[in-house]
């Protein structure tokens, strides 16, 4: 399984959807306690649960990882890690596959902070949410609190489909191993 990781507006969501789309991979759904968004379908976005179904799974360690942010539970169930899969995680959520499961493929993506906030501005995200995530992503993305990275790869001066192609064969040599 393939997990992408890396700063607000690096590139992971879209570098997601290219390798469903034209390499056949499927997405991994993670679990949450968060309310659903208006776009957003229970099964397809996430497993949406209460958190009292949440912590009856957390008490059946159905989990890989939980990680709480807002005020609401966030987590990689075991069953939910498949083979071909694409996760999209938060460092925390990365060290637990790399340290739990198997057969776990760990992709940083990487931009410059310039390059990010342009992302962020032209994506029509708030400005006090761009200077707040700039921020906090800081500290949060640095190399010494992965525990493994397979891949490390920069999205600048490349198109998403190349960056996707390279993710890709990246992937297959590993796995032919
Ligand atoms: N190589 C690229 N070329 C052009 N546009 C890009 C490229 N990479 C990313 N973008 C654009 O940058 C924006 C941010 O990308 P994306 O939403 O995939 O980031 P993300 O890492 O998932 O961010 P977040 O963690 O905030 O959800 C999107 O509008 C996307 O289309
Ligand atoms: N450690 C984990 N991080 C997760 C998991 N599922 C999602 N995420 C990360 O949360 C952010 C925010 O998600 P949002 O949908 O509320 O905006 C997302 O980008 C992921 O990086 C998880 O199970 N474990």
């Amino acid at each position: 399984m393939i997990v992408l990781v890396g700063a607000s507006a690096s590139g992971k969501t879209e570098l997601a959807k290219l390798l469903y789309r034209d390499y056949g991979y499927k997405k991994c759904i993670t679990t949450t306690t968060r309310p659903m968004r208006q776009n957003e379908v229970d099964g397809i976005d996430y497993h949406f649960l209460s958190e009292e179904a949440f912590k009856d799974k957390m008490a059946m360690d159905a989990f890989y990882e939980v990680t709480e942010y807002a005020n609401r539970y966030y987590g990689i169930q075991k069953q939910d890690v498949i083979e071909n899969g694409v996760v999209i995680v938060d460092p925390n959520g990365a060290n637990a596959l790399a340290d739990h499961a198997s057969d776990v493929y760990v992709v940083f993506v990487e931009a410059s902070e310039a390059l990010r906030r342009a992302r962020m501005e032209l994506r029509g995200d708030p400005k006090d949410q761009i200077e707040k995530r700039i921020l906090g992503d800081r500290s949060v993305f640095q190399l010494k609190q992965f525990h493994r990275i397979d891949l490390h790869i920069y999205n600048e001066e490349v198109t998403l489909s190349e960056l996707a192609s390279w993710v890709h064969s990246h992937y297959q040599k590993r796995h032919q191993k």
